[in-house]
Protein backbone atom coordinates (compact mmCIF):
# COMPACT_ATOMS: atom_id res chain seq x y z
CA UNK A 1 0.00 0.00 0.00
CA UNK A 2 0.79 3.53 -0.69
CA UNK A 3 1.40 5.03 2.80
CA UNK A 4 1.89 8.38 3.79
CA UNK A 5 1.87 9.86 7.69
CA UNK A 6 0.56 12.89 9.07
CA UNK A 7 1.04 13.82 12.50
CA UNK A 8 -2.07 14.54 14.64
CA UNK A 9 -1.79 17.02 17.40
CA UNK A 10 -2.80 16.83 20.48
CA UNK A 11 -5.51 19.17 19.63
CA UNK A 12 -9.53 17.88 19.06
CA UNK A 13 -9.81 15.76 15.79
CA UNK A 14 -11.37 18.43 14.06
CA UNK A 15 -8.16 20.84 13.58
CA UNK A 16 -6.04 20.08 10.38
CA UNK A 17 -3.66 17.56 10.12
CA UNK A 18 -0.27 17.66 8.26
CA UNK A 19 1.34 15.55 6.61
CA UNK A 20 4.43 14.63 7.72
CA UNK A 21 5.83 13.91 4.05
CA UNK A 22 7.77 16.35 2.28
CA UNK A 23 6.15 18.38 0.38
CA UNK A 24 3.34 17.96 2.57
CA UNK A 25 -0.11 19.21 2.14
CA UNK A 26 -2.83 20.27 4.85
CA UNK A 27 -5.73 18.17 4.81
CA UNK A 28 -9.14 18.67 6.26
CA UNK A 29 -10.33 15.76 8.51
CA UNK A 30 -12.98 18.07 10.20
CA UNK A 31 -15.68 15.78 8.40
CA UNK A 32 -14.06 12.68 10.03
CA UNK A 33 -16.34 10.07 12.04
CA UNK A 34 -13.26 8.96 14.26
CA UNK A 35 -13.79 10.43 17.52
CA UNK A 36 -11.45 13.19 18.63
CA UNK A 37 -10.45 11.30 21.90
CA UNK A 38 -9.16 8.51 19.79
CA UNK A 39 -6.80 10.18 17.96
CA UNK A 40 -5.78 12.43 20.64
CA UNK A 41 -1.73 11.73 20.26
CA UNK A 42 -1.50 9.03 17.77
CA UNK A 43 -0.08 9.06 14.19
CA UNK A 44 -2.79 8.59 11.33
CA UNK A 45 -1.57 6.24 8.72
CA UNK A 46 -2.68 6.66 5.03
CA UNK A 47 -2.94 3.86 2.95
CA UNK A 48 -3.65 3.34 -0.79
CA UNK A 49 -2.90 0.52 -3.10
CA UNK A 50 -2.00 2.52 -6.02
CA UNK A 51 0.31 0.26 -6.89
CA UNK A 52 -2.11 -1.89 -8.28
CA UNK A 53 -3.22 0.04 -11.29
CA UNK A 54 -0.95 0.36 -14.20
CA UNK A 55 1.81 3.15 -14.13
CA UNK A 56 1.94 6.18 -14.57
CA UNK A 57 0.73 6.92 -11.73
CA UNK A 58 -1.00 10.22 -11.17
CA UNK A 59 1.49 12.34 -8.83
CA UNK A 60 0.25 11.69 -5.07
CA UNK A 61 -1.97 14.27 -3.41
CA UNK A 62 -0.40 14.86 -0.29
CA UNK A 63 3.24 13.70 0.69
CA UNK A 64 5.81 12.26 -1.36
CA UNK A 65 4.87 8.92 -3.41
CA UNK A 66 6.24 5.59 -1.67
CA UNK A 67 9.47 3.96 -3.21
CA UNK A 68 8.58 0.75 -3.53
CA UNK A 69 10.65 -2.39 -3.62
CA UNK A 70 9.64 -5.75 -4.61
CA UNK A 71 9.92 -9.13 -3.46
CA UNK A 72 8.85 -12.28 -5.51
CA UNK A 73 8.42 -15.29 -4.01
CA UNK A 74 8.19 -19.27 -5.15
CA UNK A 75 4.73 -18.91 -5.93
CA UNK A 76 2.62 -18.50 -9.29
CA UNK A 77 3.00 -15.23 -10.33
CA UNK A 78 0.48 -12.59 -10.39
CA UNK A 79 -1.09 -11.44 -12.89
CA UNK A 80 0.07 -7.88 -12.71
CA UNK A 81 3.43 -8.59 -11.67
CA UNK A 82 4.66 -6.60 -14.83
CA UNK A 83 2.81 -3.84 -13.18
CA UNK A 84 4.17 -4.54 -9.69
CA UNK A 85 7.82 -4.09 -11.48
CA UNK A 86 7.51 -1.45 -13.25
CA UNK A 87 6.10 0.46 -9.53
CA UNK A 88 8.96 -0.84 -7.81
CA UNK A 89 11.89 1.01 -8.81
CA UNK A 90 13.77 1.21 -5.75
CA UNK A 91 15.20 -2.74 -5.38
CA UNK A 92 13.67 -6.02 -7.26
CA UNK A 93 14.76 -9.25 -5.19
CA UNK A 94 13.98 -12.88 -5.90
CA UNK A 95 13.51 -15.15 -2.85
CA UNK A 96 15.42 -18.48 -4.07
CA UNK A 97 13.00 -20.24 -6.22
CA UNK A 98 10.92 -16.96 -6.82
CA UNK A 99 13.54 -16.95 -9.49
CA UNK A 100 11.97 -19.71 -11.44
CA UNK A 101 8.87 -17.98 -11.35
CA UNK A 102 9.95 -14.97 -13.11
CA UNK A 103 12.02 -17.07 -15.42
CA UNK A 104 9.05 -18.78 -16.21
CA UNK A 105 6.39 -16.88 -16.02
CA UNK A 106 7.51 -13.65 -17.50
CA UNK A 107 7.92 -14.96 -20.69
CA UNK A 108 4.25 -15.66 -20.74
CA UNK A 109 2.90 -12.42 -20.01
CA UNK A 110 4.17 -11.48 -23.35
CA UNK A 111 3.92 -14.20 -25.73
CA UNK A 112 4.58 -12.32 -28.53
CA UNK A 113 8.47 -11.29 -27.39
CA UNK A 114 11.68 -13.54 -27.68
CA UNK A 115 11.05 -15.20 -23.99
CA UNK A 116 15.72 -14.25 -23.94
CA UNK A 117 14.61 -10.80 -24.24
CA UNK A 118 11.55 -10.48 -22.02
CA UNK A 119 14.12 -12.44 -18.90
CA UNK A 120 16.74 -10.06 -19.79
CA UNK A 121 14.47 -7.04 -19.05
CA UNK A 122 13.34 -8.38 -15.93
CA UNK A 123 16.46 -8.97 -14.57
CA UNK A 124 16.80 -8.32 -10.08
CA UNK A 125 18.90 -6.27 -8.48
CA UNK A 126 19.91 -9.47 -5.97
CA UNK A 127 18.83 -13.29 -5.78
CA UNK A 128 18.84 -14.29 -1.64
CA UNK A 129 17.74 -17.21 0.03
CA UNK A 130 18.91 -20.87 1.12
CA UNK A 131 19.02 -21.39 -2.42
CA UNK A 132 17.71 -24.84 -2.52
CA UNK A 133 15.18 -24.16 -4.88
CA UNK A 134 16.53 -22.13 -7.79
CA UNK A 135 17.30 -24.48 -10.34
CA UNK A 136 21.07 -24.44 -11.38
CA UNK A 137 20.44 -23.36 -15.19
CA UNK A 138 18.32 -20.12 -13.87
CA UNK A 139 21.42 -19.85 -11.32
CA UNK A 140 23.39 -19.24 -14.36
CA UNK A 141 21.32 -17.54 -16.37
CA UNK A 142 21.07 -14.81 -13.88
CA UNK A 143 24.74 -14.90 -12.65
CA UNK A 144 25.75 -14.80 -16.59
CA UNK A 145 23.63 -11.51 -16.62
CA UNK A 146 25.96 -10.06 -13.31
CA UNK A 147 23.32 -10.86 -10.87
CA UNK A 148 24.21 -11.86 -7.48
CA UNK A 149 23.07 -14.86 -6.13
CA UNK A 150 23.76 -14.63 -2.21
CA UNK A 151 23.85 -18.03 -0.11
CA UNK A 152 22.52 -17.80 3.39
CA UNK A 153 21.92 -21.31 3.94
CA UNK A 154 23.95 -20.87 6.90
CA UNK A 155 20.44 -19.48 8.86
CA UNK A 156 18.35 -22.14 8.55
CA UNK A 157 15.67 -19.91 11.64
CA UNK A 158 14.62 -17.68 8.61
CA UNK A 159 12.77 -18.14 5.84
CA UNK A 160 13.88 -16.55 2.44
CA UNK A 161 11.47 -13.47 2.70
CA UNK A 162 13.00 -13.26 5.57
CA UNK A 163 16.46 -12.77 4.64
CA UNK A 164 14.75 -10.80 1.65
CA UNK A 165 13.21 -8.12 3.95
CA UNK A 166 16.11 -8.15 6.31
CA UNK A 167 18.23 -7.06 2.87
CA UNK A 168 16.33 -4.04 1.72
CA UNK A 169 16.06 -3.01 5.43
CA UNK A 170 19.99 -2.90 5.22
CA UNK A 171 20.13 -1.37 2.29
CA UNK A 172 17.59 1.42 2.63
CA UNK A 173 19.19 4.51 4.66
CA UNK A 174 16.95 5.16 7.56
CA UNK A 175 15.84 8.38 6.48
CA UNK A 176 14.28 6.72 3.48
CA UNK A 177 12.10 4.20 5.69
CA UNK A 178 9.03 6.07 6.18
CA UNK A 179 8.98 6.26 2.47
CA UNK A 180 9.80 2.63 1.80
CA UNK A 181 7.03 -0.33 1.29
CA UNK A 182 7.97 -3.46 0.07
CA UNK A 183 5.88 -5.36 -1.87
CA UNK A 184 5.76 -9.20 -1.94
CA UNK A 185 4.29 -11.39 -5.02
CA UNK A 186 2.96 -14.76 -4.25
CA UNK A 187 2.61 -14.34 -0.50
CA UNK A 188 -0.48 -16.14 -0.38
CA UNK A 189 -1.97 -19.22 -1.53
CA UNK A 190 -0.44 -22.99 -1.11
CA UNK A 191 1.14 -23.91 1.67
CA UNK A 192 -0.12 -22.51 5.14
CA UNK A 193 2.80 -22.90 6.86
CA UNK A 194 4.48 -20.80 3.97
CA UNK A 195 1.94 -18.50 4.38
CA UNK A 196 2.12 -17.99 8.22
CA UNK A 197 5.74 -17.63 7.53
CA UNK A 198 4.66 -14.86 5.37
CA UNK A 199 2.32 -13.33 7.98
CA UNK A 200 5.18 -13.21 10.61
CA UNK A 201 7.03 -10.78 8.37
CA UNK A 202 4.81 -8.13 8.96
CA UNK A 203 5.09 -8.64 12.74
CA UNK A 204 9.08 -9.01 12.68
CA UNK A 205 8.95 -5.56 10.36
CA UNK A 206 6.06 -3.58 11.64
CA UNK A 207 8.13 -0.63 11.20
CA UNK A 208 8.15 -1.17 7.55
CA UNK A 209 5.45 -1.17 5.33
CA UNK A 210 5.20 -4.39 3.62
CA UNK A 211 2.01 -5.95 1.55
CA UNK A 212 1.81 -9.00 0.85
CA UNK A 213 0.10 -9.90 -2.51
CA UNK A 214 -1.71 -12.75 -4.64
CA UNK A 215 -3.87 -12.52 -7.23
CA UNK A 216 -6.70 -12.76 -5.13
CA UNK A 217 -6.14 -10.36 -1.83
CA UNK A 218 -3.57 -8.25 -0.49
CA UNK A 219 -2.74 -8.21 3.36
CA UNK A 220 -1.18 -5.50 5.39
CA UNK A 221 -0.32 -4.79 8.74
CA UNK A 222 -2.28 -2.21 10.53
CA UNK A 223 -0.24 -1.14 13.36
CA UNK A 224 -2.44 -0.30 16.79
CA UNK A 225 0.37 2.78 17.57
CA UNK A 226 -1.25 4.59 14.61
CA UNK A 227 -5.08 5.60 13.34
CA UNK A 228 -5.46 4.27 10.01
CA UNK A 229 -6.72 5.79 6.76
CA UNK A 230 -7.19 3.26 4.12
CA UNK A 231 -8.00 5.02 0.49
CA UNK A 232 -9.80 2.23 -1.45
CA UNK A 233 -8.80 2.39 -5.20
CA UNK A 234 -12.24 0.56 -6.52
CA UNK A 235 -11.34 0.04 -9.99
CA UNK A 236 -8.87 -2.57 -9.03
CA UNK A 237 -9.46 -3.74 -5.17
CA UNK A 238 -12.61 -4.16 -3.00
CA UNK A 239 -14.76 -4.71 -2.36
CA UNK A 240 -14.60 -7.71 -0.14
CA UNK A 241 -12.73 -6.99 2.69
CA UNK A 242 -11.39 -8.18 6.25
CA UNK A 243 -10.15 -6.91 9.66
CA UNK A 244 -8.07 -9.66 11.59
CA UNK A 245 -6.82 -9.91 15.20
CA UNK A 246 -3.48 -12.07 14.14
CA UNK A 247 -1.31 -11.95 17.43
CA UNK A 248 -3.49 -10.78 20.09
CA UNK A 249 -7.17 -10.35 20.74
CA UNK A 250 -9.02 -6.36 20.46
CA UNK A 251 -10.37 -5.07 23.36
CA UNK A 252 -11.72 -2.24 21.29
CA UNK A 253 -11.61 -1.25 17.44
CA UNK A 254 -13.71 1.44 15.73
CA UNK A 255 -14.27 1.48 12.01
CA UNK A 256 -16.22 3.83 9.46
CA UNK A 257 -16.45 2.82 5.56
CA UNK A 258 -17.31 -1.16 5.98
CA UNK A 259 -20.38 -2.55 5.28
CA UNK A 260 -20.58 -4.03 8.76
CA UNK A 261 -18.48 -1.29 11.03
CA UNK A 262 -17.08 -2.28 14.22
CA UNK A 263 -17.75 0.13 17.33
CA UNK A 264 -15.49 -0.07 20.06
CA UNK A 265 -16.06 -3.72 19.57
CA UNK A 266 -13.82 -6.67 20.76
CA UNK A 267 -12.09 -8.79 18.65
CA UNK A 268 -10.45 -12.41 19.04
CA UNK A 269 -9.99 -15.98 17.33
CA UNK A 270 -13.10 -18.24 18.86
CA UNK A 271 -14.95 -14.82 19.25
CA UNK A 272 -15.83 -12.08 16.39
CA UNK A 273 -13.49 -11.56 13.53
CA UNK A 274 -14.62 -9.23 10.57
CA UNK A 275 -14.42 -11.49 7.56
CA UNK A 276 -16.43 -11.59 4.32
CA UNK A 277 -17.01 -7.76 4.99
CA UNK A 278 -17.50 -5.09 2.70
CA UNK A 279 -16.11 -1.69 1.94
CA UNK A 280 -19.14 0.94 1.23
CA UNK A 281 -16.85 4.23 1.21
CA UNK A 282 -13.83 5.42 -0.57
CA UNK A 283 -12.41 6.38 2.24
CA UNK A 284 -12.16 3.50 5.60
CA UNK A 285 -10.86 4.48 9.08
CA UNK A 286 -9.36 1.52 11.38
CA UNK A 287 -8.83 2.75 15.30
CA UNK A 288 -7.96 -0.33 17.18
CA UNK A 289 -6.21 -1.02 20.61
CA UNK A 290 -4.55 -4.38 19.06
CA UNK A 291 -2.40 -4.85 15.93
CA UNK A 292 -4.89 -6.02 13.05
CA UNK A 293 -4.36 -7.43 9.55
CA UNK A 294 -6.55 -5.86 6.66
CA UNK A 295 -6.93 -7.93 3.82
CA UNK A 296 -8.76 -6.65 0.41
CA UNK A 297 -9.62 -8.43 -2.46
CA UNK A 298 -8.30 -7.72 -6.00
CA UNK A 299 -10.47 -7.13 -8.95
CA UNK A 300 -10.10 -9.61 -11.71
CA UNK A 301 -9.56 -7.38 -14.56
CA UNK A 302 -12.81 -7.28 -16.60
N1 LIG B 1 3.26 -22.38 -1.19
C1 LIG B 1 3.70 -21.19 -0.75
N2 LIG B 1 2.84 -20.30 -0.18
C2 LIG B 1 3.28 -19.12 0.27
N3 LIG B 1 4.56 -18.70 0.19
C3 LIG B 1 5.46 -19.54 -0.35
C4 LIG B 1 5.07 -20.81 -0.86
N4 LIG B 1 6.16 -21.43 -1.35
C5 LIG B 1 7.18 -20.59 -1.15
N5 LIG B 1 6.77 -19.45 -0.56
C6 LIG B 1 7.58 -18.29 -0.18
O1 LIG B 1 8.66 -18.19 -1.09
C7 LIG B 1 9.91 -18.22 -0.37
C8 LIG B 1 10.91 -18.98 -1.20
O2 LIG B 1 10.37 -20.25 -1.49
P1 LIG B 1 11.29 -21.53 -1.56
O3 LIG B 1 10.45 -22.70 -2.04
O4 LIG B 1 12.49 -21.19 -2.33
O5 LIG B 1 11.61 -21.70 0.01
P2 LIG B 1 12.24 -22.89 0.82
O6 LIG B 1 12.96 -22.30 1.96
O7 LIG B 1 13.00 -23.77 -0.11
O8 LIG B 1 10.96 -23.64 1.36
P3 LIG B 1 10.83 -25.11 1.93
O9 LIG B 1 12.22 -25.65 2.08
O10 LIG B 1 10.12 -24.94 3.21
O11 LIG B 1 9.98 -25.82 0.92
C9 LIG B 1 9.57 -18.83 0.98
O12 LIG B 1 10.44 -18.35 2.00
C10 LIG B 1 8.17 -18.38 1.22
O13 LIG B 1 8.18 -17.05 1.75
C1 LIG C 1 11.40 -24.06 15.64
C2 LIG C 1 11.86 -24.19 14.22
N1 LIG C 1 10.99 -24.69 13.33
C3 LIG C 1 11.35 -24.82 12.04
C4 LIG C 1 12.63 -24.47 11.65
C5 LIG C 1 13.02 -24.70 10.22
N2 LIG C 1 13.13 -23.52 9.42
C6 LIG C 1 12.59 -22.35 9.72
S1 LIG C 1 12.96 -21.18 8.56
C7 LIG C 1 13.85 -22.27 7.66
C8 LIG C 1 14.53 -21.86 6.40
C9 LIG C 1 13.66 -22.11 5.22
O1 LIG C 1 14.31 -21.59 4.08
C10 LIG C 1 13.86 -23.52 8.24
C11 LIG C 1 14.53 -24.74 7.69
C12 LIG C 1 13.52 -23.92 12.62
N3 LIG C 1 14.78 -23.50 12.31
N4 LIG C 1 13.09 -23.78 13.90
Amino acid sequence: MTVTRAAATSAPFSLPLYSTCRGSTVIDLSASSIPAAQVRGMEVMRHASTFLRPPPLPPAADGPAPSYALVVLNQRLPRFAPDLWSHAATLRIFADGGANRVFDGMPKFFPEQDPLEVRRRYKPDVIRGDLDSIRPEVKEFYSNLGVKVEDVSYDQDTTDLHKCVAFICDFTPEVDKPNLCILVAGALGGRFDHEAGNLNILYKFSNIQIVLLSDDCLIQLLPKTHCHEIHIQSSVEGPHCGLIPVGAPSVSTTTTGLRWDLTDAGMSFGGLISTSNMVCKERITVRSDSDLLWTISIKKKT
